[in-house]
């Protein structure tokens, strides 16, 4: 991947991108708020037609960063799948699986012909999101192993065949801890290796989102993975409500935070453009927010346990992916109704430019944090009120 062709489509992007700064300055001179949008990427037009033939949706747009003297730009090219279940949820387990690996072969082929560099699926991405029904059959049987499932064996082949890492979230089967579940995103270097995996930190307990009856808060930690296009780090959708989550993917060292999720409208569309937006700006690094599309039906009717009327699916999934860069500026979201790739570039030398800025890491206080934190989570924790 990242051959010439994109290159040049890059370099005429930086030309873009230094144009935009140029407009944005002026704009602030004349007090009106400068554009909050990365530069739109010409994509190769075989890609293009590729994707309209496939019946999704291809953007592209860059993030630029300042020259460096002691530093070349560090431009990767990232990759943002969101899809609909294309079988319906009864259809048999094998069946919907070799479906979604099929649709997600076809996407991939497409981000390679732009160039990509790392691919992050989205959340499950290999079942639908059933978690609402609180059965275990048929639905546990999607879970593989993060190591030598089926789907990782299949991500190897894309990632050795493209030179991609791809980063893989799946439903996991723990097989060495007495057949456990989780919620994991294997991560696959674009040797093809299993480079690792980071398990899903914060579990939902909100409406239907019953996913505590499957699987534990995650126990990997905050890993980051360097990989040869920069150091990455996964944080699992409901983390996206932590910014301590995020925090110490950033403090590991990630440069860029993928935040593969399953949600809907009435329940996050309100919250969706802003937290993975501001995990961007308050750790200085890329951020990669990711949703499915669509209305997965089940048959067999399922309660929120608010005394409403059992109902057959979960809501809409409004897809709406986007990255954000350091500074706060994004790319346009994906679609709400289609499937969609985003390719974005990123500089990530603007990592350190933003930090050096900002500086929210030298003025972060964590020691005053670590200290009163410690102190809050004791059973015998007495709140520092001050009353008269
Ligand atoms: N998949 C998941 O954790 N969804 C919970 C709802 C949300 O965080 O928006």
């Amino acid at each position: 991947g990242g051959g010439p062709a994109w290159r040049d489509t890059y370099q005429s992007s930086a030309g873009g991108q230094l144009r935009r700064r140029r407009r944005a300055r002026a704009m602030e001179r004349e007090g009106r708020s400068p554009l909050p949008y990365g530069v739109t990427l010409d994509l190769p037009a075989a890609a293009l037609s590729a994707a309209r033939e496939r019946a999704f949706e291809l953007q592209g747009c860059g993030f630029g960063a300042a020259p460096e003297q002691r530093r070349q730009p560090r431009v990767v090219r990232v990759g943002l799948v969101q899809n609909k279940i294309p079988l319906p949820t009864a259809a048999p387990v094998a069946e919907q699986v070799t479906a979604l690996h099929k649709r997600i072969e076809e996407i991939v082929e497409v981000a390679a012909m732009c160039g990509v560099n790392v691919i992050c699926f989205q959340e499950a991405w290999t079942m639908p999101f059933a978690f609402c029904t609180r059965e275990k059959l048929p639905w546990t049987e999607f879970a593989e192993s993060a190591e030598d499932g089926l789907t990782t064996k299949f991500c190897q082949k894309l990632a050795k065949k493209h030179n991609m890492v791809v980063v893989s979230p799946i439903l996991e089967r723990d097989e060495v801890h007495g057949g456990t579940l989780w919620n994991t995103a294997v991560v696959i270097s674009n040797s093809g290796s299993v480079l690792g995996k980071s398990r899903k930190n914060h579990i939902p307990r909100i409406g239907d989102f019953n996913e505590s009856t499957y699987y534990m808060e995650g126990n990997t930690g905050h890993p980051v993975f360097q990989t040869p296009f920069g150091r990455i780090a996964v944080n699992i959708c409901f983390g996206r409500h932590h910014p301590l989550n995020w925090l110490m993917y950033s403090l590991n060292g990630a440069e860029i935070i993928f935040n593969p999720s399953a949600t809907t409208g009435v329940l996050s569309e309100s919250l969706w453009p802003i937290e993975a937006r501001n995990a961007a700006i308050a750790n200085h690094c890329f951020t990669c927010a990711i949703n499915r599309v669509g209305t997965e039906y089940y048959v067999n009717a399922f309660t929120s346990g608010d005394g409403g009327k059992a109902h057959h699916d979960l809501g809409y999934f409004y897809g709406s992916s986007y990255v954000t860069a350091p500074d706060g500026s994004r790319t346009p979201g994906l679609s709400r109704t289609q499937d969609g790739l985003l390719v974005a570039d990123m500089d990530l030398n603007l990592c350190r430019q933003v930090s050096d800025k900002w500086n929210f890491k030298m003025t972060g206080r964590y020691e005053m944090y670590a200290e009163e934190l410690t102190k809050a989570v004791q059973p015998n924790f007495t709140p520092n009120i001050i009353k008269e």
